[in-house]
Protein backbone atom coordinates (compact mmCIF):
# COMPACT_ATOMS: atom_id res chain seq x y z
CA UNK A 1 0.00 0.00 0.00
CA UNK A 2 1.36 3.38 -0.85
CA UNK A 3 2.27 5.80 1.96
CA UNK A 4 1.04 9.22 2.00
CA UNK A 5 3.34 12.00 3.12
CA UNK A 6 2.51 15.67 3.49
CA UNK A 7 5.06 17.96 3.85
CA UNK A 8 4.07 21.85 5.20
CA UNK A 9 6.57 24.66 4.09
CA UNK A 10 7.96 22.51 1.40
CA UNK A 11 8.89 25.42 -1.25
CA UNK A 12 12.23 25.97 -0.08
CA UNK A 13 15.04 25.14 2.79
CA UNK A 14 14.17 22.12 5.18
CA UNK A 15 11.18 21.41 3.71
CA UNK A 16 12.12 20.89 0.09
CA UNK A 17 15.30 18.45 0.93
CA UNK A 18 13.18 16.43 2.75
CA UNK A 19 10.63 15.87 -0.05
CA UNK A 20 13.73 14.80 -1.85
CA UNK A 21 15.19 12.97 0.50
CA UNK A 22 12.06 11.01 1.32
CA UNK A 23 11.80 9.91 -2.51
CA UNK A 24 15.09 8.47 -2.53
CA UNK A 25 14.12 6.27 0.62
CA UNK A 26 11.20 5.40 -0.91
CA UNK A 27 10.40 6.53 -4.64
CA UNK A 28 6.93 4.50 -4.03
CA UNK A 29 5.14 7.66 -1.43
CA UNK A 30 2.72 9.48 -2.40
CA UNK A 31 4.03 13.22 -1.29
CA UNK A 32 1.40 15.77 -1.17
CA UNK A 33 3.45 18.69 -0.77
CA UNK A 34 1.67 22.24 0.95
CA UNK A 35 2.91 25.60 -0.46
CA UNK A 36 1.86 29.04 -0.05
CA UNK A 37 0.01 29.39 -3.24
CA UNK A 38 -0.07 27.65 -6.42
CA UNK A 39 2.54 29.51 -8.36
CA UNK A 40 5.05 27.42 -5.22
CA UNK A 41 3.47 25.14 -5.32
CA UNK A 42 3.84 24.27 -9.01
CA UNK A 43 7.61 25.19 -9.04
CA UNK A 44 8.14 23.01 -6.15
CA UNK A 45 6.58 20.36 -8.30
CA UNK A 46 9.01 20.94 -10.76
CA UNK A 47 12.14 20.86 -9.07
CA UNK A 48 10.85 18.15 -7.29
CA UNK A 49 9.96 15.97 -10.39
CA UNK A 50 13.60 17.46 -12.14
CA UNK A 51 15.54 15.23 -9.99
CA UNK A 52 12.53 12.26 -9.08
CA UNK A 53 10.83 11.97 -12.30
CA UNK A 54 8.35 9.12 -11.94
CA UNK A 55 7.56 10.56 -8.05
CA UNK A 56 3.55 10.68 -7.37
CA UNK A 57 3.81 14.19 -6.44
CA UNK A 58 0.40 16.27 -5.29
CA UNK A 59 -0.21 19.64 -4.04
CA UNK A 60 -2.38 21.83 -1.88
CA UNK A 61 -2.31 25.54 -0.92
CA UNK A 62 -2.38 26.32 2.73
CA UNK A 63 -1.56 29.59 4.64
CA UNK A 64 -1.03 28.41 8.29
CA UNK A 65 -1.31 31.83 9.45
CA UNK A 66 -4.73 32.09 8.25
CA UNK A 67 -7.44 29.89 10.25
CA UNK A 68 -10.06 30.17 7.39
CA UNK A 69 -6.97 28.84 4.84
CA UNK A 70 -6.54 26.24 7.37
CA UNK A 71 -9.62 24.35 7.71
CA UNK A 72 -10.16 24.87 4.19
CA UNK A 73 -6.76 22.25 3.02
CA UNK A 74 -7.69 20.20 5.94
CA UNK A 75 -11.11 19.62 4.01
CA UNK A 76 -9.69 19.68 1.02
CA UNK A 77 -6.96 16.70 2.55
CA UNK A 78 -10.11 14.97 3.84
CA UNK A 79 -11.86 14.88 0.56
CA UNK A 80 -8.90 13.88 -1.44
CA UNK A 81 -7.19 10.98 0.77
CA UNK A 82 -8.19 8.43 2.96
CA UNK A 83 -5.42 8.51 5.78
CA UNK A 84 -2.34 9.95 6.28
CA UNK A 85 1.34 7.97 7.13
CA UNK A 86 3.12 10.79 7.49
CA UNK A 87 2.50 14.84 8.25
CA UNK A 88 6.04 16.75 8.60
CA UNK A 89 4.67 19.92 9.88
CA UNK A 90 7.81 22.03 8.82
CA UNK A 91 6.23 25.52 7.64
CA UNK A 92 7.95 28.51 10.00
CA UNK A 93 8.93 31.92 10.59
CA UNK A 94 11.16 34.25 11.97
CA UNK A 95 10.14 37.56 11.60
CA UNK A 96 12.50 40.98 11.92
CA UNK A 97 15.39 39.07 13.74
CA UNK A 98 17.90 41.11 15.25
CA UNK A 99 21.44 39.65 16.79
CA UNK A 100 22.68 41.44 19.54
CA UNK A 101 26.55 40.89 18.33
CA UNK A 102 27.58 42.76 22.00
CA UNK A 103 25.99 39.99 23.94
CA UNK A 104 27.68 36.94 21.54
CA UNK A 105 31.10 39.09 21.93
CA UNK A 106 30.36 39.12 26.06
CA UNK A 107 29.63 35.44 25.57
CA UNK A 108 33.28 34.82 23.93
CA UNK A 109 34.68 36.60 27.31
CA UNK A 110 32.95 34.62 29.65
CA UNK A 111 32.92 31.15 27.85
CA UNK A 112 29.17 30.89 26.79
CA UNK A 113 30.17 31.53 23.17
CA UNK A 114 29.35 27.80 22.00
CA UNK A 115 26.26 27.84 23.47
CA UNK A 116 25.87 31.03 22.36
CA UNK A 117 26.35 29.99 18.35
CA UNK A 118 24.13 26.80 18.46
CA UNK A 119 21.18 28.25 20.25
CA UNK A 120 20.98 31.95 19.82
CA UNK A 121 20.70 31.86 23.36
CA UNK A 122 20.53 35.68 24.76
CA UNK A 123 21.76 37.21 21.29
CA UNK A 124 18.80 36.76 18.95
CA UNK A 125 15.42 38.51 19.31
CA UNK A 126 12.28 39.00 17.09
CA UNK A 127 8.97 41.68 16.79
CA UNK A 128 5.81 40.15 16.56
CA UNK A 129 2.72 41.43 15.31
CA UNK A 130 -0.83 39.92 15.36
CA UNK A 131 -2.06 38.36 11.88
CA UNK A 132 -5.69 38.49 10.16
CA UNK A 133 -7.01 36.48 13.01
CA UNK A 134 -6.18 38.55 15.79
CA UNK A 135 -3.12 36.17 16.92
CA UNK A 136 0.49 36.34 17.04
CA UNK A 137 1.86 35.75 13.55
CA UNK A 138 4.84 33.67 14.78
CA UNK A 139 2.67 31.53 17.27
CA UNK A 140 -0.02 31.29 14.91
CA UNK A 141 2.05 29.90 11.49
CA UNK A 142 4.68 28.04 13.74
CA UNK A 143 2.31 26.29 16.10
CA UNK A 144 -1.18 27.02 15.84
CA UNK A 145 -1.78 26.54 12.41
CA UNK A 146 -0.20 23.45 12.73
CA UNK A 147 -2.34 22.44 15.43
CA UNK A 148 -5.70 23.02 13.90
CA UNK A 149 -4.45 21.12 10.64
CA UNK A 150 -3.57 18.38 12.96
CA UNK A 151 -6.92 18.22 14.96
CA UNK A 152 -8.97 18.70 11.88
CA UNK A 153 -7.05 15.85 10.21
CA UNK A 154 -7.65 13.61 13.07
CA UNK A 155 -10.55 11.13 11.10
CA UNK A 156 -7.24 10.22 8.17
CA UNK A 157 -4.62 10.16 11.27
CA UNK A 158 -6.14 7.87 13.83
CA UNK A 159 -7.44 4.25 14.00
CA UNK A 160 -5.04 3.38 10.42
CA UNK A 161 -4.16 -0.06 10.30
CA UNK A 162 -0.84 0.89 10.32
CA UNK A 163 0.08 4.15 13.04
CA UNK A 164 0.54 7.97 11.21
CA UNK A 165 3.14 9.91 12.43
CA UNK A 166 3.58 13.59 13.20
CA UNK A 167 6.82 15.21 13.01
CA UNK A 168 7.03 18.34 13.72
CA UNK A 169 10.63 20.64 13.27
CA UNK A 170 11.11 22.33 16.22
CA UNK A 171 14.89 24.00 16.64
CA UNK A 172 17.64 24.49 19.04
CA UNK A 173 16.20 27.85 20.14
CA UNK A 174 13.40 26.44 21.61
CA UNK A 175 13.98 27.73 25.28
CA UNK A 176 11.39 26.94 28.45
CA UNK A 177 12.11 30.29 29.87
CA UNK A 178 11.16 32.42 27.08
CA UNK A 179 7.48 30.54 27.37
CA UNK A 180 4.63 31.04 29.89
CA UNK A 181 1.99 29.81 29.54
CA UNK A 182 -0.05 32.99 30.86
CA UNK A 183 1.28 34.29 27.58
CA UNK A 184 1.60 31.41 25.25
CA UNK A 185 1.31 33.56 22.03
CA UNK A 186 4.33 35.55 23.37
CA UNK A 187 2.54 38.94 22.66
CA UNK A 188 4.64 40.73 25.82
CA UNK A 189 8.25 39.63 24.59
CA UNK A 190 10.64 39.48 21.98
CA UNK A 191 11.59 35.84 21.82
CA UNK A 192 8.69 34.91 20.22
CA UNK A 193 10.41 32.26 17.76
CA UNK A 194 11.88 30.51 21.03
CA UNK A 195 8.54 30.44 22.56
CA UNK A 196 6.40 28.86 19.52
CA UNK A 197 9.20 25.98 19.29
CA UNK A 198 9.22 25.52 23.14
CA UNK A 199 5.28 25.33 22.64
CA UNK A 200 5.91 22.98 19.87
CA UNK A 201 8.10 20.56 21.77
CA UNK A 202 5.42 20.44 24.71
CA UNK A 203 2.48 20.62 22.15
CA UNK A 204 3.90 16.98 20.75
CA UNK A 205 4.43 15.59 23.95
CA UNK A 206 0.47 15.94 25.17
CA UNK A 207 -0.38 14.62 21.60
CA UNK A 208 1.05 11.71 22.23
CA UNK A 209 -0.73 11.17 25.50
CA UNK A 210 -3.68 12.05 23.89
CA UNK A 211 -3.40 9.95 20.70
CA UNK A 212 -1.25 7.11 21.01
CA UNK A 213 -3.45 4.85 21.81
CA UNK A 214 -5.33 5.59 19.23
CA UNK A 215 -2.42 4.81 16.60
CA UNK A 216 -1.01 8.38 16.41
CA UNK A 217 2.27 9.34 17.59
CA UNK A 218 4.30 12.98 17.39
CA UNK A 219 7.90 13.56 17.51
CA UNK A 220 10.36 16.66 17.63
CA UNK A 221 13.29 17.22 15.55
CA UNK A 222 15.82 19.93 15.40
CA UNK A 223 17.66 20.41 12.18
CA UNK A 224 20.57 22.33 13.12
CA UNK A 225 21.75 25.61 11.95
CA UNK A 226 20.80 25.61 8.38
CA UNK A 227 21.58 28.06 5.76
CA UNK A 228 17.89 28.86 4.37
CA UNK A 229 15.80 31.94 3.16
CA UNK A 230 15.27 31.96 7.14
CA UNK A 231 18.86 32.44 8.22
CA UNK A 232 19.49 34.51 4.83
CA UNK A 233 16.86 37.58 6.31
CA UNK A 234 18.90 37.42 9.86
CA UNK A 235 22.24 38.42 7.65
CA UNK A 236 22.75 39.48 4.36
CA UNK A 237 23.52 36.48 1.90
CA UNK A 238 27.41 38.06 0.96
CA UNK A 239 28.01 38.22 4.73
CA UNK A 240 27.23 34.45 4.94
CA UNK A 241 29.15 33.56 2.18
CA UNK A 242 32.07 35.27 3.89
CA UNK A 243 31.57 33.66 7.13
CA UNK A 244 31.17 30.23 5.76
CA UNK A 245 35.04 29.07 6.38
CA UNK A 246 34.63 30.12 10.13
CA UNK A 247 31.15 27.90 10.14
CA UNK A 248 32.91 24.89 8.92
CA UNK A 249 35.35 25.39 11.39
CA UNK A 250 32.78 26.15 14.55
CA UNK A 251 31.20 22.58 12.92
CA UNK A 252 34.23 20.98 15.03
CA UNK A 253 32.46 21.79 18.26
CA UNK A 254 29.36 22.28 17.84
CA UNK A 255 27.70 19.34 15.54
CA UNK A 256 24.17 21.29 14.85
CA UNK A 257 26.08 23.26 12.34
CA UNK A 258 24.50 21.31 9.84
CA UNK A 259 24.51 23.84 7.41
CA UNK A 260 22.54 22.11 4.20
CA UNK A 261 18.98 21.84 4.01
CA UNK A 262 20.04 18.50 2.76
CA UNK A 263 22.18 17.81 5.99
CA UNK A 264 19.37 19.33 8.13
CA UNK A 265 16.94 17.25 7.15
CA UNK A 266 18.83 14.01 8.77
CA UNK A 267 16.81 13.60 11.29
CA UNK A 268 13.26 13.96 9.63
CA UNK A 269 14.56 11.00 7.17
CA UNK A 270 15.95 9.25 10.20
CA UNK A 271 12.31 9.62 12.15
CA UNK A 272 10.70 8.23 8.70
CA UNK A 273 12.69 5.00 8.86
CA UNK A 274 11.86 4.17 12.47
CA UNK A 275 8.86 2.01 14.16
CA UNK A 276 6.95 4.86 16.55
CA UNK A 277 6.38 2.34 19.06
CA UNK A 278 10.43 2.25 19.85
CA UNK A 279 10.54 6.62 20.05
CA UNK A 280 10.77 8.11 23.76
CA UNK A 281 8.02 11.15 23.41
CA UNK A 282 10.27 13.24 25.65
CA UNK A 283 12.88 13.37 23.64
CA UNK A 284 14.06 16.02 20.51
CA UNK A 285 15.86 14.44 17.77
CA UNK A 286 18.58 16.41 16.25
CA UNK A 287 20.22 16.27 13.09
CA UNK A 288 23.79 16.81 13.55
CA UNK A 289 26.66 16.95 11.40
CA UNK A 290 30.50 15.98 12.17
CA UNK A 291 33.53 18.29 11.60
CA UNK A 292 34.39 16.13 8.49
CA UNK A 293 30.81 16.23 6.96
CA UNK A 294 28.98 13.18 7.97
CA UNK A 295 25.68 13.47 9.19
CA UNK A 296 23.83 11.33 12.06
CA UNK A 297 20.76 12.12 14.80
CA UNK A 298 21.66 12.42 18.53
CA UNK A 299 18.31 12.10 20.31
CA UNK A 300 18.48 14.63 23.65
CA UNK A 301 15.87 15.11 26.44
CA UNK A 302 13.36 17.89 25.93
CA UNK A 303 13.67 20.36 28.76
CA UNK A 304 10.68 20.61 31.35
CA UNK A 305 9.06 18.20 29.05
CA UNK A 306 8.56 15.31 31.77
CA UNK A 307 7.81 18.26 34.61
CA UNK A 308 5.51 19.37 32.15
CA UNK A 309 3.58 15.99 31.89
CA UNK A 310 3.84 15.56 35.64
CA UNK A 311 1.78 18.63 36.02
CA UNK A 312 -1.02 17.15 34.10
CA UNK A 313 -1.53 19.79 31.60
CA UNK A 314 -2.06 17.92 29.23
N1 LIG B 1 17.28 27.46 9.20
C1 LIG B 1 17.59 27.08 10.44
O1 LIG B 1 18.74 27.26 10.89
C2 LIG B 1 16.58 26.43 11.29
C3 LIG B 1 15.26 26.25 10.89
N2 LIG B 1 14.37 25.63 11.72
C4 LIG B 1 12.98 25.41 11.32
O2 LIG B 1 12.97 24.68 10.11
C5 LIG B 1 11.75 24.92 9.43
C6 LIG B 1 12.05 25.20 7.98
O3 LIG B 1 12.77 26.42 7.91
P1 LIG B 1 13.90 26.67 6.82
O4 LIG B 1 13.86 25.63 5.79
O5 LIG B 1 15.15 26.94 7.52
O6 LIG B 1 13.42 28.09 6.25
P2 LIG B 1 12.69 28.51 4.91
O7 LIG B 1 12.32 29.92 5.11
O8 LIG B 1 13.50 28.11 3.74
O9 LIG B 1 11.37 27.58 4.90
C7 LIG B 1 10.21 27.92 5.58
C8 LIG B 1 9.05 27.29 4.85
O10 LIG B 1 7.86 27.60 5.57
C9 LIG B 1 6.92 28.17 4.67
N3 LIG B 1 6.02 29.09 5.32
C10 LIG B 1 6.33 30.19 6.04
N4 LIG B 1 5.22 30.80 6.45
C11 LIG B 1 4.19 30.09 5.98
C12 LIG B 1 2.79 30.22 6.07
N5 LIG B 1 2.21 31.24 6.71
N6 LIG B 1 2.02 29.29 5.48
C13 LIG B 1 2.57 28.26 4.82
N7 LIG B 1 3.89 28.08 4.69
C14 LIG B 1 4.68 28.98 5.26
C15 LIG B 1 7.78 28.90 3.64
O11 LIG B 1 7.00 29.16 2.50
P3 LIG B 1 7.32 30.41 1.55
O12 LIG B 1 8.33 29.89 0.58
O13 LIG B 1 6.00 30.70 0.93
O14 LIG B 1 7.82 31.51 2.43
C16 LIG B 1 8.89 27.87 3.46
O15 LIG B 1 8.48 26.85 2.58
C17 LIG B 1 11.07 26.07 10.16
O16 LIG B 1 10.07 25.56 11.00
C18 LIG B 1 12.20 26.65 11.00
O17 LIG B 1 11.71 27.26 12.16
C19 LIG B 1 14.75 25.17 12.94
C20 LIG B 1 16.02 25.30 13.38
C21 LIG B 1 17.04 25.96 12.60
C1 LIG C 1 30.47 33.30 13.13
C2 LIG C 1 29.00 33.17 12.89
C3 LIG C 1 28.53 31.80 13.15
C4 LIG C 1 28.23 34.26 13.64
C5 LIG C 1 26.75 34.19 13.40
C6 LIG C 1 26.01 34.82 14.54
C7 LIG C 1 24.48 34.60 14.49
C8 LIG C 1 23.90 35.25 13.25
C9 LIG C 1 24.12 33.10 14.58
C10 LIG C 1 24.73 32.46 15.83
C11 LIG C 1 23.76 31.40 16.30
C12 LIG C 1 22.78 31.27 15.16
C13 LIG C 1 21.50 30.55 15.32
C14 LIG C 1 20.40 30.89 14.56
C15 LIG C 1 20.46 32.06 13.63
C16 LIG C 1 21.85 32.64 13.39
C17 LIG C 1 22.64 32.72 14.68
C18 LIG C 1 21.90 33.63 15.67
C19 LIG C 1 19.06 30.21 14.72
C20 LIG C 1 18.26 31.08 15.67
C21 LIG C 1 18.29 30.08 13.40
C22 LIG C 1 16.94 29.47 13.58
C23 LIG C 1 16.86 28.43 14.60
O1 LIG C 1 15.84 27.76 14.67
C24 LIG C 1 17.91 28.17 15.58
C25 LIG C 1 19.24 28.78 15.25
C26 LIG C 1 20.15 28.77 16.48
C27 LIG C 1 21.52 29.34 16.19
Amino acid sequence: MERVVLVTGASSGVGLALCRRLLEEDGRIHLCIACRNVQKSEATRDLILATHPAARVSTVEVDLGNLVSVLRVARELRCRFQRLDFVYLNAGIMPNPHVNFKALWHGLLTGKVLHMLTTAEGIMTQTDRLNGDGLQEVFATNLFGHFILVRQLECLLCGNEKPSRLIWTSSSNARESAFSLSDYQHAKGQESYSSSKYATDLTSVVLNRKFNKQGLYSSVVCPGLVMSNMTYRILPVFLWKLLMPIMWLIRFFAKTYTLTPYNGAEAHVWLFKQKPEHLDALVKYHSCTSGLGKSYVEPRKVNGAAAFCCRGLG
